[in-house]
């Protein structure tokens, strides 16, 4: 059976707190939804502002293969506006509990139903396809429910859509929810909020029960804790309704290319700057990571021991990360993907080394992995950058101030700055004196007293990039100044290393 899919990342997903998308963006997103095969894109609500008219408008005149709504109360105004923005059809809401009748809009049932029915008419008169969304209808009497449905699908409404607004249902709940819906003649979408998290779940449930449509977005985004996630329904509705393994086509099928969905994932993520968990399925980083030793293993020998699917269905891609969990084969395989050939004790050694790092809480980036094993390999690089004297001024009644000697490759640079500190002094001379050759971010910094008292031995840690290089770095020494720009200059060196 073909389930349709109506994508609201552009409305309700843009309702998301501290969202908000410009035409540009906007017009960039529907392009790649309609490029992989969403049947209808809610691309906001007209009666918003002018600039969201402007995106719709820009939208809409793209001449795109899905259909293009927007959002409308059920008002004639908003209609307008609507109509303003040559939409093919409206989402048209009409809230329907009793909270929301009576505090909200402050009306009878009767009189939400005339109101909806008058709409509607006013939008097919005016050459609109009209999708019949019941706000808060898991809050509503189901009876109440079918007559404004049947009422408005008289008037001319095309679609209807029970919403779960407070994502209140429960997968069994939603099934016998929206079944009830199923025998009024016109298809019907299910849309489910996720406040409990199980707006997919209760998605897949509703589709079991009878209906042809969904709405969701993109990265699960919208309001508070956001919508159903299309990219997890449709990826259930692909690989978890086949009756058996050997199943080449699922119960359910959708016009979605899945191989686009890591690509669509991010572009919204990066459009809309919402950070996307890693642990997020399907499109999160971690989704096809792994880490632990027992299910590294697994995976080199069979990568369906632990992946439910292939990464390379929805686009994605399968990492090794090396930390606490790493196992030999795990960490063999890492080095040699390094192009770092190592014996048995050499490995072990390395295992070790990462172990240590582990139990300190460190993550073990690649370039940490190269210094660590050429270390054990008796690989020593020629360090670039020296350190020859530091200076450093600093008091109550003064701006701290640095100066630095470094030998670079046998050249002799001096550089002298100021800081919020004798550190930022240091580091910002140190930057100075290095900017021509190396391009270096500090990503973290941190300062922890190895033993008590005053006179303790100070270790500090730095985290620094250098393109999409990142390394740490560490320095122990009694004195904090120089063991933040030994760290650093560390970092710097192993970053320069084979560039
Ligand atoms: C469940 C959902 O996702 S609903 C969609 C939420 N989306 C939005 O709110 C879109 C962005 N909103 C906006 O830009 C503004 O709220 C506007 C332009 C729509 C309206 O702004 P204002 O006129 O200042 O009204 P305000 O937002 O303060 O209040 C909402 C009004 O809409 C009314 N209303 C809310 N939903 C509906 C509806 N479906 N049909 C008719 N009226 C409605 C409310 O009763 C209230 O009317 P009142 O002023 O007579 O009490
Ligand atoms: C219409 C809508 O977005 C809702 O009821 O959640």
């Amino acid at each position: 059976m073909k389930i349709e899919v109506l994508d609201t990342t552009l409305r309700d997903g843009e309702q998301t707190p501290g969202i908000s998308l410009n035409a540009v963006k906007k017009l960039r997103i529907a392009t790649k939804l309609d490029e992989i095969g969403i049947n209808s894109i809610e691309a906001g609500s007209a009666i918003t502002s002018e600039g969201e008219r402007e995106a719709i408008k820009l939208i809409t005149s793209q001449g795109l293969k899905a259909e293009i709504l927007s959002f409308s109360r059920t008002l004639i105004k908003d209609v307008d506006y609507c109509l303003e923005c040559d939409v093919d059809a409206v989402n048209l809401v009409v809230p329907t509990s009793d909270l929301h009748l009576k505090y909200k809009l402050k009306k009878s049932q009767s009189e939400m139903l005339q109101d909806a029915v008058e709409v509607v008419e006013y939008a097919k008169d005016h050459g609109l396809l009209v999708e019949l969304a019941a706000e808060d209808s898991t809050r509503t009497g189901v009876e109440y429910l079918r007559e404004i449905f049947k009422a408005t699908i008289d008037a001319g409404a095309d679609r209807i859509c029970p919403c779960d607004t407070l994502g209140i249902l429960t997968p069994l709940k939603s099934f016998n929810f929206y079944k009830r819906f199923t025998d009024l003649g016109v298809p019907v979408s299910a849309h489910c909020h996720n406040d409990f998290g199980l707006a997919v779940a209760n998605t897949l449930s509703a589709i079991d029960g009878g209906v042809s449509r969904f709405h969701g977005t993109i990265n699960g985004i919208g309001e508070r804790a956001g919508n159903a996630a299309i990219e997890e329904v449709v990826v259930s509705l692909n690989t978890l309704y086949k009756n058996n393994e050997e199943d080449a086509e699922s119960k359910y099928t959708t016009d979605i290319k899945i191989n686009q969905l890591y690509k669509t994932s991010k572009l919204v993520s990066r459009l809309s700057n919402a950070y996307l968990a890693p642990n997020k399925p399907i499109v999160g980083e971690n989704a096809f990571a792994h880490e632990s030793g027992i299910h590294t293993d697994g995976v080199i020998k069979n990568s369906a021991t632990y992946e439910p699917i292939t990464p390379e269905l929805v686009g994605h891609r399968r990492k090794f990360i090396i930390g606490k969990h790493v196992g030999t084969k795990g960490l063999d395989n890492r080095l040699k993907e390094l192009g770092l050939k190592v014996k048995k004790d050499q490995l072990n050694e390395i295992f070790y080394k990462v172990k240590d790092l582990g139990d300190k809480g460190k993550t073990v980036t690649d370039t940490d992995l190269e210094a660590i094993a050429e270390h054990v390999l008796n690989i020593e690089q020629e360090k670039k950058i020296k350190l020859d004297e530091l200076t450093i001024v600093s008091g109550n009644k003064i701006r701290p101030t640095a100066s630095i000697k470094i030998n670079v490759e046998d050249r002799e640079l001096i550089e002298a700055d100021i800081g919020i500190g004798p550190v930022d002094a240091a580091i910002n001379a140190l930057n100075k004196g290095i900017k021509n050759f190396a391009d270096i971010k500090l990503e973290e910094y941190h300062v922890d007293a190895v033993t008590g008292g005053t006179n303790a031995l100070i270790e500090v840690i730095v985290k620094l990039s250098s393109g999409d290089k990142i390394i740490s770095a560490r320095a122990t020494e009694p004195d904090i100044i120089n063991a933040s720009v030994e760290a650093y200059i560390d970092g710097v060196n192993r970053l320069l290393e084979n560039k």
